[in-house]
């Protein structure tokens, strides 16, 4: 008689995705009695990991106003579930923290800790967004703007052949010679992307230093290209992992073990992909310092989107500033906080205790969607909008057309983050970038081919209904 799923189980062999296989090997080679235990015994997989109860987590974030409730019950939703996946040890969440996805996501402003385990979906998928700060020895704020807004590229895609930056020979080796990004699409994105901002709400920020007057420049991106790439790949490798050792783990929180050959290329790749990304905000400070004239005092930036390891514990942040010098091999000890374009950047230190777990807020973080935003505004022009809130600042938006979803009434009160900031102790303000103005994509989509053809074809629809 043919031995079945139950049977299998029976002897040992745990439900799962190896069982289909295995009923159909035993019965291929006709096992019965001891000689199936035996197989049983030796071939069963690994029990599968399961998720974990009550791991507590550090929760510093209050709702200030009635619209702020339910973002932190939503907050406190996704962490409690996410707090499940077994192989974390220890979380945070920050004041400007929001949700990010589906329940058990780690959200915006969010920390985890995994012992021996990177999880490519929470640094998420723009791995290494963060900030850059020039300060220059002698410059106008208008001047840098120019220069910058000259210098930098922004919207979809790369630069184009002949306006393209040269990425340097050996990091584009040690690309070649990492096994996930060596891979045609992310070595060409690495050439192509270089020297490029990407859209959403990246951009190019110039002001003075509230403490020395000096002219600043600050950036904010990621690592473009081949960051997505190496986080598809990422997400890819976890998936196999997921369902082969856990049971009951999202799929967003698959994890790569670190101490395989996977775990350790992927860990490697992540260290290039700063190393390019860095590149890329050198290359544009470097451009626009050229462009005018303009001699550099100091240079400093973050990530805020990245994974830190302290021995096996592998710190993951989605949208946290660190202030561990442990975990910044480049920090001069002062790390960029922004909030949004008509607020100061904010220049921080901060020393690590239990609460922060070496963390502080990377933002003012939104509390409502890019659509309620829109709905909280409906009826009014999108130039009314920007008017109003960008008066005396010169923000430029580099497609042409203003992305009402980016203006300042689109994130958290920067006040009530920086107040909580404080009470958490989370990190000291030392110093603050005063706005001149910015530049940022832009709604670059409004002018896109398959827009225009969509506009067209609902204007020739609404003519044709019109004459019938
Ligand atoms: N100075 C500016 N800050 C801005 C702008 N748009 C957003 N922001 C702030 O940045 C953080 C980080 O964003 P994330 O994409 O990394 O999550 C965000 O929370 C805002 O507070 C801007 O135009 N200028
Ligand atoms: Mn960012």
């Amino acid at each position: 008689m043919a031995v079945t799923g139950k049977d299998l189980i029976e002897l040992g062999f745990e439900q799962g995705p190896e069982l289909g296989r295995a009923i159909e090997t035993v019965n291929a080679l006709g096992l019965e009695g001891q000689a199936l235990s035996t197989w049983v015994a030796a071939n069963k997989p690994a029990p599968r990991i399961k998720l974990q109860e009550n791991l507590g987590y550090r929760f510093n974030l209050e709702a200030e106003t009635e619209d702020e409730v339910d973002n932190v019950a939503k907050v406190r939703a996704t962490m409690d579930v996410l707090m499940r996946t077994p192989t974390l040890v220890d979380g945070a969440v920050m004041p400007d923290a929001c949700p990010a996805g589906p329940e058990g996501t780690i959200p915006v402003g969010g920390v985890a800790v995994a012992r021996n385990a990177i999880h490519p979906g929470m640094h998420s998928a723009d791995i290494c967004c963060s900030v850059m700060v020039t300060e220059f020895a002698d410059a106008e704020p208008q001047d840098i703007l120019n220069a910058i807004h000259e210098a930098t590229h922004f919207g979809p895609g790369g630069r184009p052949n002949g306006m393209r930056f040269t990425m340097s020979p050996d990091l584009y080796d040690a690309f070649r010679g990492n096994a996930f990004l060596n891979d045609k699409k992310i070595l060409q994105a690495a050439q192509e992307h270089l020297g490029t901002q990407g859209d959403g709400n990246h951009f190019a920020y110039v002001g003075r230093s509230e403490a020395t007057g000096a002219t600043c420049l600050v950036t904010h991106h990621g690592s473009r290209g081949p960051g997505a790439g190496l986080y598809k790949l990422g997400m890819r490798c976890a998936e196999g992992y997921r369902t082969k050792l856990s049971e009951g783990v999202k799929k967003q929180n698959a994890w790569i073990p670190a101490d395989t050959e996977e775990g350790e290329a992927y860990w490697e790749a992540l260290q290039l992909i700063r190393k390019w990304t860095k590149a890329n905000h050198n290359a544009l400070h470097q451009r626009a310092a050229m462009i005018a004239g303009a001699d550099v005092r100091e240079r400093f930036w973050n990530e805020h989107n990245f994974v830190f390891r302290k021995g096996d514990l592998f710190y993951h942040a989605k949208g946290a500033t660190p202030i561990d010098p442990e975990m910044l091999p480049d920090t001069n000890g002062t790390q960029i906080i922004p909030m949004n374009m008509a607020e100061p950047v904010l220049l921080v230190r901060g020393a690590v205790h239990d609460g922060n777990l070496g963390f502080a807020p990377h933002g003012a973080g939104r509390n409502m969607s890019r659509s309620a935003h829109k709905r909280a505004l409906e009826g009014r022009t999108d130039q009314s909008v920007f008017d109003e809130e960008t008066d005396g600042l010169d923000v430029r938006f580099y497609s042409g057309n203003v992305d009402v979803s980016e203006l300042p009434s689109a994130y958290k009160s920067a006040s009530a983050v920086q107040a909580q900031m404080k009470q958490f102790d989370l990190a000291d303000t030392v110093d603050r970038i005063l706005p001149y103005g910015s530049i940022m994509a832009g709604d670059w989509e409004r002018d896109a081919p398959w827009k225009k053809k969509a506009a067209a074809k609902r204007a020739a629809r609404a003519r044709r209904e019109a004459r019938s």
